[in-house]
């Protein structure tokens, strides 16, 4: 007969297996559940997407994860360590960190000032406007090693307010890896993109998952089905199914949610 396997034994075998595990996930505002009992397991080293139809809560359950949102109930645990009451900068220190908006750049600085901000966010100094561009030169070779990754080095000392949207989520890319992140958080990555910057832009987040886990909310069909290898289908704040690309859209609950509601 077979040694029962202890309970923690289970529990240690899956948080190796996933870096970001939300279980239970409740999100209740003024009495109406945007999000119910949502439970989400993002392998190791994947690309997991978060799909469904407009209104199933999305952006809600990407706000628990990233704690931007604090769940009615539930609990989010990041390589097997429950985070749910940390602090958005502790979470983002142990490797958990979601995109930043653009319009958390700074517009009127250069791409490499950008960069070089986000940097010294990470390395806990902040930026300071009077700092001798001697203090903050070692900080350039980095930022430069970054926007060579996202494949704008070339407009180092450009605005960041003259770039092109498509270049602007590639510097708001480089801002984030600034933070070293372990597992990455991608809002919408390719919303109001024209057609010429989404496959860019989705060759870039292949390139920058290596190594990495990545979660994103996307609206984009077909970028989900090029990258993701993983998707969790959400309707009416609740999972409605889990699975491959191939799984969820031949899964005719999912096709029904989606010919139902008025998502593209
Ligand atoms: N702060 C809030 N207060 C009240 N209701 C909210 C709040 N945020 C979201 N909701 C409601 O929760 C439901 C889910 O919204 P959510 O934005 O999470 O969905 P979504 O899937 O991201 O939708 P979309 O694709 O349209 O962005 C919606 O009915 C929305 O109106």
């Amino acid at each position: 007969m077979e040694a029962a396997v202890p309970a923690g034994a289970v529990a240690s075998a899956i948080d190796q297996d996933y870096a970001l595990v939300g279980e239970g996930l409740t999100k209740v505002f003024g009495g109406f559940a945007a999000v119910k009992d949502v439970n989400l397991a993002v392998r190791r080293g994947s690309i997991h997407a978060l799909i469904g139809p407009n209104g199933a809560g999305k952006t809600t359950c990407f706000n628990l994860l990233t704690k931007t949102l604090s769940p009615t109930k539930g609990r989010i645990l990041l390589n097997g360590v429950d985070i749910s009451r940390l602090r958005t900068a502790e979470v983002a220190r142990r490797g958990l960190v979601r995109s930043f908006q653009i319009s958390a750049i700074f517009p009127n600085l250069t791409v490499l000032e950008n960069v070089r901000v986000a940097l010294q966010a990470s390395y806990g100094t902040g930026y300071h406007f009077w700092r001798s561009l001697r203090a903050v030169a070692p900080l350039n070779r980095r930022a430069e090693e970054l926007l060579e990754q996202v494949g704008i080095v070339e407009s180092r000392g450009t605005t960041a307010a003259e770039l092109s949207y498509g270049k602007k989520r590639a510097l708001e890319i480089a801002t984030t890896l600034a933070l070293e992140p372990e597992v990455m958080l991608l809002d919408e990555p390719t919303a109001g993109m024209g057609h010429e910057d989404v496959e860019p832009i989705t060759e870039l987040i292949r390139k920058v998952a290596v190594g990495r886990t990545v979660l994103l909310v996307e609206h984009n069909l077909s970028v989900v089905s090029n990258l993701c290898d993983r998707i969790t289908v959400l309707q009416h704040g609740e999972v409605l199914a889990e699975g491959t690309y191939e799984q969820v859209s031949n899964d005719e609950r999912v096709v029904e949610a989606y010919m139902g509601g008025v998502d593209e």
